[in-house]
């Protein structure tokens, strides 16, 4: 479902390489975590596979399509939630739900069912109505996540989703993502909570310093880490 071949991107012209050679492949059906450490390049990644960021080198593949020589075709398959929810201040909640599901052409009906289902369950229905300006970054989020699954994307890709969600949302999220595999589709995120990643996710990868150094189930990471047991051990180890 989403296959990354060779990508790498260098900042500061070519002076600092963020992401360095990374290869994934990812099927559907796969909840995939994206663990590392600060600055270990997990953003770029995500901004180069939603075609904000242009990889240096490398291509991009959602359900066999080049996310650079095919990207509306690749984006109507995706949602992205960022992992600083920017939206339109001067909008109300309901206007930037109306327009998102307008860009995806998500029929009258069905937009209805999904945003009163989302905005329910993230408890934000009642403040459709207002600016989004006054929300709080909790509800901006709750709109973003809301926004992202009107449309029902493949491919759900999320960048530090629980950062600003109260546990009851951090709850409903990870069900949501659950599901969503369970039904074929496909979740991909990145995360610093390691207890997330350890209890959800099919398989993880770990980047540091632009490289992938480690990739499996929970299983195969344990196994390649002799006695240590838990994520944040592996990760500890292999980060350190
Ligand atoms: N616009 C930019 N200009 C220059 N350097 C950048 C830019 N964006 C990111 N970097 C650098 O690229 C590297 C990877 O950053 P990136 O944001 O992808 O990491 P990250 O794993 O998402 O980090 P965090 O967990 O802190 O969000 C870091 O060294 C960062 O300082």
């Amino acid at each position: 479902m989403l296959k990354l071949k060779n990508i790498s991107k260098t900042y500061s012209k070519g002076t600092i390489k963020a992401v360095d050679n990374i290869d994934l492949d990812i099927k559907s059906g796969e909840i995939f975590g994206f663990l590392g450490p600060n600055g270990a390049g997990k953003t770029t990644t995500i901004k180069m596979i939603v075609g904000l960021l242009k990889p240096d080198t490398g291509q991009v593949f959602i359900d066999n399509i080049d996310v650079w020589k095919n990207s509306l075709e690749a984006k109507a398959k995706i949602s992205y939630v960022p992992d600083n929810p920017e939206i339109y201040d001067k909008l109300k909640g309901i206007e930037y739900l109306n327009f998102i599901s307008d860009m995806y052409g998500v029929p009258k009906n069905v937009r209805e069912e999904k945003m009163n289902y989302y905005s329910e369950m993230f408890n934000i229905k009642e403040a459709l109505g207002d600016i989004i300006g006054s929300y709080s970054h909790g509800m901006k989020q709750k709109l973003v996540l809301t926004s992202a699954l009107i449309h029902d994307p493949q491919l759900f890709i999320l960048d530090e989703p629980m950062v600003g969600l109260d546990p009851k949302s951090a709850f409903q999220l990870k069900e949501i993502m659950r599901k969503r595999c369970d039904e074929g589709k496909t979740v991909f995120f990145s995360t610093h909570v390691l207890e997330v990643a350890e209890k959800l996710c099919d398989r993880i990868a770990i980047i540091n310093k632009g490289k992938i150094i480690a990739m499996g189930t929970m299983e195969e990471l344990r196994s390649h880490a002799e006695e240590r047991e838990s994520l944040e051990n592996i990760f500890l180890g292999l980060t350190e």
